[in-house]
């Protein structure tokens, strides 16, 4: 199995067989927090107006996301794995839209397979890989917007391989927690120091980082299946995040 970590956008699209793509803070470790508390799907698209038109299309989808971290308007959340782990979503498709976590997904279109990666749900995805047995592995570390890198990220591809090749990873998981305590970028925009706030509240920090909290992986596929008709009426594909325990 040749294992390769990409960087940012541009790696997104040159992911290839099965992709990983890893945002920790926050996307994909919020997507697993919605999964649990019921979603029946996460549409992830990359544009503002696209999550508005579906929602005008469904009424009863929840919109959440965020732009600069923060909740935009018309929207039901933001990004916060605080306020997904204190909601319910049952049966509920949830469209989705970050800057740089489903800016992953629609970008890594040469890939053979997608799921989402975080450390709230690694341990899953490493057995997925394990299971399917792919020939490549790309690992893509989305960062800040999707431009600019992001040591968490990287640290999740990097602990996400070692297992898979059988390593340990040098220090274990609490030498990353102390790395992205002290990591300006997480700082600035959790505001660990500072008072809580609505869009990004403190205790994200730890919900994002509960190692292996669950045992599924978000895998992307085509949204055709019982709500194709209402997928067509919006003139362009789309995905949904499926869950598939391990
Ligand atoms: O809201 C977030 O956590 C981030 C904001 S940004 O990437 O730093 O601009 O979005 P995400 O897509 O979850 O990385």
């Amino acid at each position: 199995m040749q294992i390769e970590i990409l960087q940012l956008i541009e790696g997104a699209r040159q992911a290839r067989g099965l992709a990983v793509v890893i945002d920790v803070f926050r996307a994909f470790s919020t997507a697993c927090y919605v999964m649990a508390n019921g979603a029946r799907t996460i549409v992830p698209v990359g544009g503002l107006e696209t999550a508005y038109r579906l929602k005008r299309h469904w009424p009863d989808a929840v919109l959440m996301g965020e732009r600069g971290g923060l909740k935009q308007p018309g929207f039901d959340y933001g990004n916060s794995p605080t306020h997904a782990r204190d909601a319910r979503f049952d049966g509920r498709t949830v469209v989705m839209t970050t800057s740089a976590g489903t800016q992953g997904i629609v970008n890594a279109s040469g890939a053979d397979e997608i799921v989402t990666g975080s450390f709230v749900n690694a341990g899953a995805i490493v057995e997925f890989i394990r299971r399917r047995r792919p020939e490549h592995v790309s690992l893509i570390a989305m960062g800040w917007g999707g431009k600019e890198e992001a040591e968490e990220d990287t640290l999740c591809a990097e602990w996400i391989a070692a297992a898979l090749q059988g390593r340990e990873f040098p220090g274990g998981f609490e030498s990353i927690v102390e790395r992205l305590k002290g990591e300006s970028g997480t700082n600035r925009f959790l505001d660990l120091d500072g008072e809580p706030d609505a869009s990004n509240p403190r205790s994200d920090f730890g919900l994002c980082l509960a190692l292996n909290r669950f045992p599924f992986v978000l895998r992307v596929e085509p949204y055709e299946d019982a709500e194709g008709a209402r997928a067509a009426e919006v003139g362009e594909p789309l995905s949904g995040l499926r869950r598939i325990d391990v």
